[in-house]
């Protein structure tokens, strides 16, 4: 059962294009990590499942309805990139505020155990830290006991251990039959929590298959040298000049250099460094070329 869908979804904003013809289904039962660079258009993507905007073109369903009925967001737990915490109320009158809205909400002091927010019940939320603040928003999106749950970068900001005790949550939420789609900048997260992964790129899925299946496009090298003149080279993902140097992506950089010396070129100044998630994807899509990475995307 699909829980959440974009067909074909394009957003514009003014001269931006955000998303660009996005096909996405969540199934009941899978953890789905979104993963891509700043301006990927991960928040655009989630906005537009959970109803907090309108596609320009295409289709976008929540639990088979229009993501904008209130109807169809009753089952739907969320926590934007961004919340607003009213700062006068304290952590236990916002939870009391949301749970007022469900049937059958965790238990207060349920809840803020869970997430650790335990001692800050009586404190008023501008006095909280910005991860504690973070928890709190990430907490209220479980609170009424949604069967899918959207969280948008829910770890920004936070401490290794506050990070630790989330991941737990969404593990056991999920090992209880949930749902999840979170958006990350950090494939580490990604990884330790979901087991299909979506890779946005300018606006574009890159990528959707199995952490193993992406991790291996994350795994590009970069090979830089400076040298006249290259042959063809087989596994080049990406080929850049800048600085009188040419900078070569793949994803085997022993065989690269070894290629480059059975063809006898005449380099030098060989690099050979990894390469981050963010300089990956921006260099994979740097040329618009979707044929660089075919064999991940299904
Ligand atoms: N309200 C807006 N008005 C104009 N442009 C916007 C707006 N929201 C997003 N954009 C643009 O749309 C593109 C996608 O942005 P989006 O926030 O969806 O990306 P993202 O992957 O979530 O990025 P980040 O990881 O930095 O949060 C970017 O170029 C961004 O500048």
């Amino acid at each position: 059962m699909i829980l959440a869908r974009a067909e074909q979804v394009t957003r514009r904003y003014g001269d931006v294009l955000a998303l660009d013809g996005v096909d996405l289904a969540v199934h009941a039962g899978e953890l789905v990590g979104l993963l891509g660079p700043n301006g990927a258009g991960k928040s655009t993507l989630v906005n537009l499942l959970v109803g907090l905007r309108r596609p320009t073109a295409g289709r976008v369903r929540l639990f088979d309805g229009d993501p904008r009925d209130p109807a169809s967001r009753r089952q739907l737990g969320v926590t934007p990139q961004e919340t607003g915490l009213p700062g006068t109320l304290r952590v236990g009158e916002v939870v009391d505020f949301v749970a007022a809205h469900y049937s059958d909400p965790v238990p207060k002091a349920e809840l803020l155990d869970r997430f650790g927010l335990t001692d800050q019940v009586r404190r008023q939320t501008g006095g909280l830290s910005g991860g504690q603040r973070r928890r709190l928003a990430v907490a209220l999106a479980f609170l009424g006991r949604p069967r899918l749950v959207v969280l948008d970068e829910p770890t920004t900001g936070l401490d290794v251990e506050a990070r630790h005790t989330l991941w737990e949550q969404i593990r056991t939420f999920h090992a209880e039959g949930g749902t999840v789609l979170l958006s990350s900048h950090y494939l580490e997260e990604v990884e330790a929590l979901a087991q299909r992964v979506v890779v946005l790129g300018r606006g574009r899925v890159l990528a959707d298959d199995t952490v193993g299946a992406v991790r291996d496009i994350v795994g590009v090298r970069r090979v830089s040298l400076v040298a006249d003149t290259l042959p063809p080279l087989p596994g080049v993902v990406n080929t850049a000049h800048a600085d009188g140097r040419t900078h070569l992506l793949t994803t085997d950089a022993d065989q690269l250099v070894r290629d480059l010396v059975a063809a006898g070129v005449a380099f030098r100044d060989l690099e050979v460094r990894p390469t981050s998630l963010e300089e990956a994807f921006l260099a994979i899509t740097a040329d618009d070329r979707p044929a660089a990475v075919p064999e991940v995307t299904r």
